[in-house]
């Protein structure tokens, strides 16, 4: 597999404070990546950085061999990576159907509007568990549909890199089985994947379905890039996680 997506050395500065120290990954075209790591570590941030909300003070990231880390937002999710942010971000006076259909709306190489794939949308709709509720102003779902149409737009664009930060928080288990039904038409299509989350039964069922390695961040550093069982036996990473509940 290609690399799709190098961070290479990639140091990010808040005033004095290192939040991400000399950071370097390597993501795969169609891998699912898991981050995690104690609060802090570094995670967020280096989603941030991936997506262009920050802007690395050194290093540099590489994407379909661009470099990227110097781009502005928009021009980075124009070119394929698309990051979901723990709060939904839906046009609420629209219906569901129209955010579906303006999210997947595309330009041909000729600049004019391709035709959009009403099909595709309604098997997504499926998918998320929204068809029923179709025609209804997204302003009218609740904050949890709102973060599955969220979903389902990203599902409509056709991006390469996506980047879900926390996206098990609050779920019930019906709801991780939908998400990772999402995760595997992402994997399925060849996207890849990286995801931030603290829910390690969730993380373990992704890691086992998908063959996705877990790379464990502290202090704004990676420590270990591994299978879920080699991180979660890895003594220097149970050092660090002691005492805290989750791990
Ligand atoms: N805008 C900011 N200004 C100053 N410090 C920041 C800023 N954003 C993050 N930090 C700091 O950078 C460090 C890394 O934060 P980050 O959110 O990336 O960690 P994380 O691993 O995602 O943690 P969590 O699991 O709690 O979300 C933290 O110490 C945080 O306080």
């Amino acid at each position: 597999m290609r690399a799709l997506l190098e961070v290479r050395n990639v140091t990010v500065k808040y005033g004095n404070f290192t939040a991400l120290d000399r950071v370097s990954l390597s993501i795969s075209q169609g891998e699912l990546r898991v981050l995690i790591g104690p609060n802090g570590a570094g995670k967020t941030t280096l989603l941030d950085a991936i997506s262009g909300t920050v802007k690395p003070s050194y290093g540099d990231i590489y994407y379909k061999n661009t470099v990227i880390s110097k781009l502005p937002i928009h021009k980075i999710a124009r070119m394929g990576i698309i990051r979901k942010f723990q709060t939904p971000n839906v046009i609420e006076s629209l219906s569901v159907w129209d955010n579906l259909i303006l999210a997947s709306v595309k330009k041909n190489v000729s600049g004019t509007f391709a035709p959009v794939d009403h099909n595709k949308i309604k098997d997504i709709l499926e998918l998320v568990g929204l068809h029923e509720r179709r025609y209804d102003l997204a302003k009218e779902l609740s904050h949890g549909e709102k973060q599955w149409l969220e979903l389902a737009m990203i599902l409509t664009n056709d991006c390469d890199l996506v980047l879900l930060d926390e996206p098990a928080i609050g779920l019930t288990l019906k709801d991780i089985y939908k998400l990772i039904d999402i995760i595997g038409y992402f994997i399925k299509r060849n996207s890849s994947i990286i995801i931030v989350d603290h829910n390690m039964d969730f993380l373990r069922m992704i890691c086992e379905k998908f063959e996705a390695r877990v790379t464990f961040m502290h202090q704004g550093k990676i420590l270990r890039t591994g299978t879920f069982d080699e991180i979660r036996s890895d003594n220097e990473v149970k050092r660090i996680y002691l005492g805290v509940e989750r791990c």
